[in-house]
């Protein structure tokens, strides 16, 4: 079985690492029907394979991590999980995190599941880091953070997702800055992430949110003070959600530093060809760098 990380060194402090290195893209593989098609490939598990592995060659040396989303695989049943298996045991060998994007939230007890099956040294789905769904509370998330921190893996909370639906819910409560749902995670999870600085000393914590690059003056309406957050945002929405670099620049202002942004169909469009996917990813990474 390939290494599994060490606890030693928090996926935070990792991340951090390769984004100085390689930059802040995280390349989404998601095999949709749409695209195997556009790639010729058959719209099965042997196709998804096809289409993640090839993205992944791509992304390699590149990007600090990839983005499979789970149910992209999941309708192929247990053909699509050996899929996501090998996927991800191919990230670690070619040194690349991997973030399931898997977004589950449940209570306690089943959660404690959950964090057995992406985030523990024994599951074979196992990644560096998963999305996780906080809306039965916070705390309910409490297994995966724990087993997270105690292997040195990663977690992205919902906060403000980039569809508009996610507005009803997540500005509830909102009228005073600190009061709406969203602020009240993002809160929750600098908690988590004071508390890892102190107990280890990382720069950057392993308790990480999701913001999409789409909300508009949401981060600024609820007052979310994300800096203070000092830990990772995957920002989903660069490209064929229409962000780009210079809007998550302004959207996100001082916290910027702590951006990973993540584009799935509009790198996967400029495939199959290994070279076409190469420069897609490089100029994304130059706009987010520019940016
Ligand atoms: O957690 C996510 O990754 C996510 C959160 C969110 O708010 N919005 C969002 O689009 N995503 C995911 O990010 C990816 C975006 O895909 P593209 O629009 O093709 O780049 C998909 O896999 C979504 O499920």
């Amino acid at each position: 079985m390939p290494e599994q990380p060490s606890a030693a060194e928090g996926f935070g402090a990792r991340l951090a690492a390769l984004i100085a290195e390689r930059g802040r893209l995280c390349v989404g593989i998601d095999p949709h029907p749409a695209l195997l098609q556009a790639w010729d490939l058959p719209d099965t598990a042997r196709g998804a394979r096809d289409f993640s592995l090839r993205i992944l060659e791509a992304s390699t040396g590149l990007v600090p991590a990839v983005k499979p989303q789970v149910a992209l695989f999941e309708r192929f049943g247990s053909a699509g999980f050996l899929v996501l298996e090998e996927l991800l045991g191919a990230a670690r060998d070619a040194g690349v995190l991997s973030i399931a994007d898997a977004k589950r939230g449940d209570i306690g007890s089943t959660m404690a599941a959950y964090a057995l099956a992406w985030l523990d040294d024994e599951s074979t789905l196992a990644a560096d880091a998963v999305t996780l769904s906080p809306y039965l509370g916070f705390e309910s998330l409490r297994p995966a953070l724990d087993l997270a921190a105690a292997q040195g893996r990663g977690v992205f909370v919902l906060g403000l997702t980039s569809n508009p639906e996610g507005a009803a819910v997540q500005h509830a409560g909102g009228s005073t800055a600190g009061d709406s749902v969203a602020a009240r995670i993002v809160a929750a999870a600098s908690a988590e992430n004071r508390a890892e600085m102190a107990r280890s000393g990382t720069a950057l914590g392993s308790t990480g949110l999701v913001i999409g690059a789409t909300v508009g003056t949401a981060v600024r309406d609820l007052g979310l003070d994300l800096t203070a957050v000092r830990g990772p945002i995957l920002a989903p929405g660069l490209g064929a959600q229409g962000a780009t670099g210079a809007d998550l620049r302004a959207l996100f202002g001082t916290a910027f530093d702590q951006v990973l942004a993540t584009s799935s169909r509009g790198i996967g469009m400029a495939g199959p060809d290994l070279t076409e996917l190469r420069k897609a990813i490089l100029a994304a990474t130059a706009d987010l760098r520019g940016a």
